[in-house]
């Protein structure tokens, strides 16, 4: 059942047994309820802070989906100043309504490296995290299917490597550009420093490629839709939304361990708190930001912060709220001579409203695309200066350094005035950051948001300002190739005078951003040590020093993948599944097992571009 409200809800909450309570109805959290609630003997129950207004327009609409960030669907977060970025505070968006960051990302979609994945596995001295076994999890998740407007599709990804039988939609872009030709040819005349990969999906994550999306039918796919929803039915989920959880709660002990299955929650600041006990297990999935907060505000966590803020420590685990990554990102501006451009979506006001018509008639036309129709994924040479002074952070040769999108239109995600003219912007983002961060309490009240540290572009080698201004260089050079001589006028705006090193710096330090992947805060590692560096969960994702406790989220990888986070999210919470239902599956097992229950549903670009597109989506609301 779906319940709105705790206080609504609160006499069936309180005399019904739940095996397993699930925090954070999001990406991960959709996942674990679907999963565990195929087995009819379990009874689940997940608890989203967010609303339930999972189908919106705006939500539904690939196009729109700059307009989530800062709506009602977005925590609205900010991070704390960054030193390396001239102390700026940076927008720091995650979904709040049930699908989480799912329901309001860009939904690009990666699944990591073959390299990320085994270094996971050897980190954590668990084969079951190695890639051949997550690939049996990437497949049992998705729908790969390309609408027929799909040009070539066949020869865009290795069907070999995806299944059609999964829960989530994805496919290619239905839409095809002008520049995606010029794309390929700049390719072609530049390969061997831009090689082509058929499916960066297959292992290897490098060179250009197509851009996968999830998105199925020309609509967003989401934890909501693919997994929650088609288990609503069932007798034994009940799914509570508007509703925070504040704290879990220590039950009992079992011999010295203290065990932690209960739940506090509410439906708001100063209103009536309810306590809930898991008779299996609680599950955090609250999220890199929702799941480190609510361990500390448990006294789960380093034990001195617990102390400075008078919180009772249920056990002394300095990696919670450490160890915060994110991928910095930069965009760049080019005036194009052409009028055929993705801008006409903002400058036109009558082929916008064709365009809505074909997206509201037959879910077709451009508000079907996302960011981008192709890209690159980029490492740094061998033989690149940096390396002189510091170990290659990357997992292998199959993980890029850098991102490089065009994208056919003007964007600024800082937003500002949208300049009226035809554009292509080039985003050039860094996958491989040393640089870490943190999330700590400022008070005790569940209510007011953590310091939020990423620490972007902080470390002290200053590997990572290298790599984001090796990766402009290279976006240069990419967009610079003979194909583009006919399309690119020249770059625009504040970076077009950004030409020597030092001056490239300063443009980054002005202007970088991040592309929302928060990751790491509550990270595995090996079994066993509970010290600092050692991780704050086992390999199996149970929380470390206690029991009945586990987090599956983005706050689990050790090192960020080099890839959007999305798809490794949802394949971390297929196995997690697996390993609840069954504890044996832990180290080596395979992930082939299990049902694909969760039927698919069918049918059914920030901020710069925004002013037009909010218009629009007023609109449509
Ligand atoms: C604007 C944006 C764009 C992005 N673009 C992409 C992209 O194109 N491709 C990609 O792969 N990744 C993208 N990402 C990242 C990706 O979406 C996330 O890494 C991933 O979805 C995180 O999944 P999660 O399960 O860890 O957390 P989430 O999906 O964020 O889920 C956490 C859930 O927990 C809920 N919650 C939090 N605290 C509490 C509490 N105390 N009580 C109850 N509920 C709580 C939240 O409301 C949320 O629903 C983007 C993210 C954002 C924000």
């Amino acid at each position: 059942a779906l319940l709105q409200s705790a206080d609504d809800a609160a006499s069936q909450l309180s005399s019904t047994k739940y095996d397993y309570i699930i925090v954070g109805g999001g990406t991960a959290g959709g996942v674990l309820a679907n999963r565990l609630s195929e087995d009819s003997s379990n009874k689940v129950l997940l608890i989203e802070a967010g609303s339930s207004d999972y189908n919106n327009t705006n939500i539904q609409v690939p196009w729109l989906a700059p307009v989530l960030t800062h709506s009602q669907f977005d925590w609205n977060y900010t991070t704390a100043p960054q030193e390396a970025l001239n102390n700026r505070s940076i927008g720091y968006a995650r979904g709040k309504v049930l699908g989480g960051s799912s329901s309001i990302n860009y939904m690009i979609y990666t699944r990591g490296s073959e390299d990320d994945w085994n270094r996971y596995a050897s980190l954590t001295g668990d084969d079951g995290w190695k890639w051949d076994n997550v690939l049996n999890y990437a497949k049992k998740l998705e729908n790969f299917t390309n609408a027929p407007s799909v040009a070539n599709a066949s020869s865009k990804f290795v069907s070999t490597v995806h299944s059609t039988k999964g829960p989530v939609g994805a496919g290619l872009p239905q839409v095809t550009l002008p520049i995606d030709q010029l794309a390929l040819n700049a390719q072609q005349e530049l390969s061997s420093e831009f090689k082509f990969n058929q499916d960066l999906n297959a292992g290897d994550m490098t060179g250009m490629s197509w851009t996968p999306f999830a998105i199925a039918g020309g609509a967003r796919s989401n934890s909501a839709r693919d997994y929650v929803e088609p288990a609503l039915s069932r007798d034994n989920l009940d799914v509570l939304v508007n509703t925070q959880v504040v704290k879990v709660l220590k039950t009992g002990t079992d011999g010295d361990t203290p065990v932690v299955n209960g739940v506090q929650f509410t439906s708001g600041p100063k209103e009536k708190l309810y306590n809930l006990t898991a008779t299996k297990e609680v599950i955090l999935s609250a999220g890199a930001i929702g799941t480190p907060q609510i361990l500390l505000l448990s006294g789960i966590g380093p034990a001195d912060q617990a102390k400075a803020l008078s919180i009772e420590s249920i056990v002394d685990l300095p990696d919670v709220g450490q160890n915060m990554q994110d991928h910095p990102l930069l965009t760049t501006n080019f005036e194009v001579s052409s009028n055929d451009t993705l801008d006409n979506l903002t400058l036109n006001t009558t082929f916008q409203a064709e365009q809505l018509a074909l997206w509201t008639n037959n879910r077709t036309g451009d508000f079907t695309l996302g960011a981008c129709n192709s890209w690159a994924w980029q490492r740094l040479a061998d033989n690149d200066t940096v390396f002189k002074n510091v170990t290659d952070p990357s997992a292998g040769s199959k993980s890029p350094h850098y991102q490089l999108i065009w994208s056919d239109l003007y964007i600024a995600f800082s937003g500002g005035a949208f300049p009226q003219g035809h554009f292509l912007t080039l985003i050039s983002n860094l996958y491989t950051p040393i640089s870490r961060g943190s999330l700590t309490l400022n008070t005790t009240d569940p209510f007011t948001y953590p310091i939020i540290n990423p620490g972007l572009l902080s470390d002290e080698a200053g590997f990572d300002i290298h790599t984001m201004r090796e990766a402009l260089k290279a976006g240069r050079r990419f967009l610079g190739a003979k194909a583009w001589k006919d399309w690119i006028v020249a770059e625009y705006g504040a970076s077009a005078n950004a030409t020597t090193d030092e001056a490239i710096d300063e443009y980054i330090r002005a202007n970088a951003l991040v592309v929302n992947h928060v990751s790491g805060t509550v990270a595995m590692g090996k079994s066993g040590s509970t010290g600092k560096g050692s991780g704050a969960l086992n390999p199996d994702l149970t929380v470390k020093g206690v029991k009945g406790l586990r987090v599956v989220d983005a706050s689990i990888f050790p090192i960020i993948p080099a890839g959007h986070t999305m798809v490794p999210v949802y394949i971390l919470a297929e196995r997690a599944a697996d390993l609840v239902k069954n504890p044996s599956s832990g180290s080596g097992s395979s992930g082939s097992g299990g049902s694909n229950s969760a039927a698919p549903i069918g049918t059914s670009f920030v901020a710069g571009i925004a002013s037009a597109i909010v218009a629009l989506a007023a609109y449509l609301l």
